[in-house]
């Protein structure tokens, strides 16, 4: 099937006629007759999205409305319309057959994947609407009025109105909550009801008029800004049937009935070719009000999908010729669908308040904790200068620090440093001065560690950096005290040496002694050896001292 742009066109029931008589080769667009006189006319071609040759309303809704409808639920208006010659089937096909649950058409499928959907979207909270109007001999006709307290508005009082942000609406169109499919299935059904008992009511045939039975759909996030939400409409619209007026030989009501479908839905194709053609700047929607009421659901940002119901029998093939002409007109429109997002003014003024609130609050506070130049509205022409200034100042080395008091700075200050990044990488025509400067300038700016460093590597660092004057003095001192050391050594050695003298003379002394007489001599050894003791102390103290003095510090 090729889908032009969203605009697709289905044909639905085609029996009788056998499908050999019509070739629908992709490509080609105009109906072609193979012989000028018509009579002799065996073939014809028609550029349509596909065909549905019996096939259930399951299929039908599956190939032809799950995409529109779930659309709808995207934001995305739809319109699901069925067009054709009287009884070929567009009742049926967007309503259904009340005999059994399997034959119900598109509405009741519609409502059912709609109520689903909905429920599986946990994130969004949902609300429907629901409208039933009906156009009969250019009246409009509110088929829900009766549900509604207000006194009912004479047909005369209901207008198609056109407004900028809400696009095309039915001034007077009552519109129902719903929040089940059951309540939904209820609305239409008494819809249905009151068509029929208005028609007996007047005498007239409840199916020559067109009906649009329209979903309104609404939905906010849960999780995201609460000001922004989504509107679509989806418009299931069963068009009256088309019929030539010299084929019904009609008369009198009837006649006039058909005048006013045949008239609609002539200014229907023309809005319809004013649309396919671009070089149409003007569409006239107005002629009719089926036209000015689908203004926005046939070109514009609308999915929008043609069903096409035609007869399968020799004796309609006029009136399928005429359906299918149109048809693959239609299928020339082109639409740009596009998601219908509002802002809700009452929520933006409550954000406005809060955030005005917030501010007053964060200034109080600021003045208590004595930081009143902190400042939270956007930066001035002056004070985005300034940063300039200074973010340049600083790259170039003549500024210390930026002074930041408020996160819009810091904002700012990134800014300014991304600029001058995207500078240096995009820009040759600088002086050479410039280019190479920053780059260096940067490139200790952003080659930061990211994460904190071991503490041994934060030592290295620092010795390399800010601690490398103390670190020198430390190891001028530490070489001192190891040449001190070694000095210390050597004279303890000396010491050693003596003490080792004296005690050999000691010893002698004694043997002398034991054998002559007492003396002050012990006094004395004992002296020499306390002063060895101390210097051997005073090494040791002396070492482990600075030792654990310079790993202490670190
Ligand atoms: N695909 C189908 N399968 C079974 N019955 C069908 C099918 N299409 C139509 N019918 C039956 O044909 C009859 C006419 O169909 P329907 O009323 O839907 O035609 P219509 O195009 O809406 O006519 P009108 O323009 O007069 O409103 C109905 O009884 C309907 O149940």
């Amino acid at each position: 099937y090729p889908i032009y742009n969203n605009t697709l066109m289905y044909i639905h029931k085609c029996v009788l006629v056998k499908f050999s008589h019509f070739i629908i080769p992709n490509g080609k667009r105009d109906l072609k007759p193979q012989d000028s006189r018509k009579s002799q006319l065996s073939s014809w071609s028609f550029q349509l999205a596909g065909i549905l040759q019996d096939v259930s309303q399951e299929e039908l809704y599956a190939r032809v409305c799950r995409r529109v409808v779930l659309g709808a639920l995207d934001g995305y208006n739809g319109t699901l319309m069925c067009f054709g010659q009287t009884g070929a089937g567009k009742t049926y096909t967007m309503t259904g057959s009340t005999e059994s649950y399997k034959q119900r058409g598109i509405i009741p499928r519609a409502l059912q994947e709609v109520f689903q959907e909905m429920a599986k979207r946990t994130d969004y909270a949902f609300s429907v609407h629901l409208s039933y109007l009906e156009i009969y001999n250019e009246i409009l006709v509110d088929l829900l009025s009766s549900l509604q307290d207000l006194p009912q508005l004479s047909p005369r009082g209901m207008v198609v109105v056109e407004e900028p942000g809400r696009g095309v609406f039915i001034r007077g169109l009552s519109l129902h909550p719903v929040h089940s499919e059951e309540e939904a299935l209820n609305l239409l059904f008494e819809g249905e009801m009151n068509r029929i008992i208005g028609s007996h009511a007047l005498n007239r045939n409840s199916s020559r008029s067109h009906c649009i039975f329209t979903v309104h759909i609404e939905s906010r996030s849960r999780t995201l800004s609460v000001a922004k939400y989504v509107t679509s409409k989806l418009n299931l619209v069963d068009l009256a049937g088309s019929e030539r007026l010299g084929k019904t030989g009609s008369e009198g009501q009837m006649f006039k009935e058909a005048m006013y479908i045949n008239k609609s839905l002539s200014f229907l194709e023309q809005a319809i070719l004013a649309l396919a053609d671009r070089r149409r700047d003007h569409v006239p929607f107005r002629q009719s009000k089926l036209t000015h009421a689908l203004k926005d659901s046939l070109g514009g940002n609308c999915n929008t999908v043609l069903v096409a119901n035609i007869y399968g029998e020799a004796a309609q093939i006029e009136e399928t010729l005429s359906t299918l002409r149109f048809a693959s007109r239609m299928m020339c429109v082109r639409t740009n669908p596009a998601v219908n997002e509002h802002m809700d003014p009452a929520q933006i003024k409550k954000l406005q308040k809060d955030v005005h609130m917030l501010k007053e609050e964060l200034s109080f506070y600021n003045t208590l904790v004595n930081r009143p130049r902190v400042m939270y509205e956007p930066l001035s022409e002056a004070q985005l200068a300034e940063i300039h200034s200074q973010v340049q100042r600083y790259l170039k080395g003549s500024l210390e620090e930026i002074s930041i008091i408020s996160i819009r700075q810091v904002q700012a200050v990134f800014a300014q440093f991304k600029l001058a990044v995207s500078d240096i990488s995009g820009n040759s025509i600088k002086g050479m001065c410039s280019v190479v400067f920053i780059p260096l300038q940067l490139k200790s700016l952003l080659s930061l560690p990211s994460s904190t460093p071991s503490k041994a590597e934060a030592f290295e660092d620092f010795k390399v950096g800010r601690g490398s004057k103390i670190n020198r003095i430390l190891k001028e001192n530490k070489a001192v005290l190891l040449e001190r050391r070694s000095l210390l050594r050597q004279l303890t050695e000396e010491i050693n040496d003596v003490k080792r003298e004296i005690d050999c003379t000691t010893a002698t002394i004694q043997q002398h002694l034991t054998r002559g007489g007492q003396g002050t001599s012990n006094v004395y050894i004992y002296h020499f050896f306390s002063t060895y003791n101390i210097m051997a102390f005073f090494d040791i103290l002396h070492y482990d001292f600075f030792d654990i003095l310079y790993n202490g510090i670190f």
